[in-house]
């Protein structure tokens, strides 16, 4: 991120954070005209080679903030891990056009280890890591680095403790700080603001807002029925419970997409 840009939203100030909706400041044809990022063709998305979710087609603009709803155990967090290959799909394709450490992964808390003995400090090092293996666990992370990070979220109080011992939503917000580290273009996030209180979650989602808008960053975000979450969404994909998709345009300029709705 770019030192220059203050993104900070008010998480110090809680009680001040506004709710209303958060109006799409892109240009109608901006996104439209934006390069694709990801091309998904014929996707079903399961496990041990069983579909739960799919075929799906779809495609992803730069500059979109894509939000992703629908039903408990559909398959929203299946999808978003096939997407980076954490899970092999079934069958289809997922073409990228753009490398894989442009992409951050912000996962649901209630998946990550809760005797994990790490600091907040060492699980937000973990997101400078890349490569596989020791080697990429070998990096010395500059805690200034860090701490502009921490300070994004409004953290960087609780650098030095124990992340086991922060509560969930602490955790959410460690964990988005984590992903906002060197420069992604892209943010995939499974329900990032799940156990957050109003004022947080209205932070985070004007935090993200501001990233999308101002740093060009990429937004797929899963979130359930929040409707400042929709408010700052181009794109909102619903899957439904038999699996199928209905994506929706909050813009007008992505209603060429011949894939717009199945
Ligand atoms: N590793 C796995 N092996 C087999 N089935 C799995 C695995 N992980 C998840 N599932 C199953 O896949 C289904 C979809 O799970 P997933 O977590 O993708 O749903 P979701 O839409 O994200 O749900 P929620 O809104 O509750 O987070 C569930 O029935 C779940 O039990």
């Amino acid at each position: 991120m770019s030192p220059d840009t203050d993104l900070r939203p008010n998480f110090d100030q809680p009680g001040q954070v506004a709710h209303e909706t958060i109006p799409p400041c892109l240009p109608e044809d901006h996104i439209s005209r934006q390069p694709t990022l990801l091309q998904v063709q014929g996707l079903v998305c399961g496990y041990g080679g069983k579909g739960l979710l799919g075929p799906l087609d779809f495609h992803l603009h730069q500059g979109t903030f894509m939000l992703i709803e629908g039903p408990n155990g559909v398959g929203k967090s299946t999808l978003l891990k096939t997407l980076i290959g954490l899970i092999p799909p079934v069958s289809g394709r997922i073409d990228w056009s753009l490398p894989a450490d442009a992409l951050r992964f912000v996962p649901q808390t209630r998946t990550l280890d809760p005797m994990l003995p790490a600091t907040v400090f060492d699980v937000l090092a973990t997101g400078l890591h890349r490569g596989r293996g020791l080697s990429a666990l070998r990096i010395r992370p500059r805690r200034t680095e860090l701490l502009e990070a921490l300070e994004v979220v409004g953290m960087a109080h609780l650098c030095d403790h124990l992340f086991r011992e922060l509560s969930e939503g602490q955790k959410q917000l460690i964990l988005l700080a984590r992903a906002l580290l060197g420069k992604p273009r892209l943010l995939l996030l499974d329900e990032p603001s799940a156990s957050m209180d109003p004022e947080r979650e209205a932070a985070t989602i004007e935090l993200l807002h501001g990233i999308q808008q101002q740093l060009d960053v990429t937004v797929m975000m899963i979130a359930h029925g929040s409707a400042l979450a929709r408010s700052a969404s181009s794109r909102i994909m619903r899957i439904d419970r038999r699996g199928h998709i209905a994506i929706e345009e909050c813009l007008k300029d992505c209603l060429d997409d011949p894939h717009h709705t199945h």
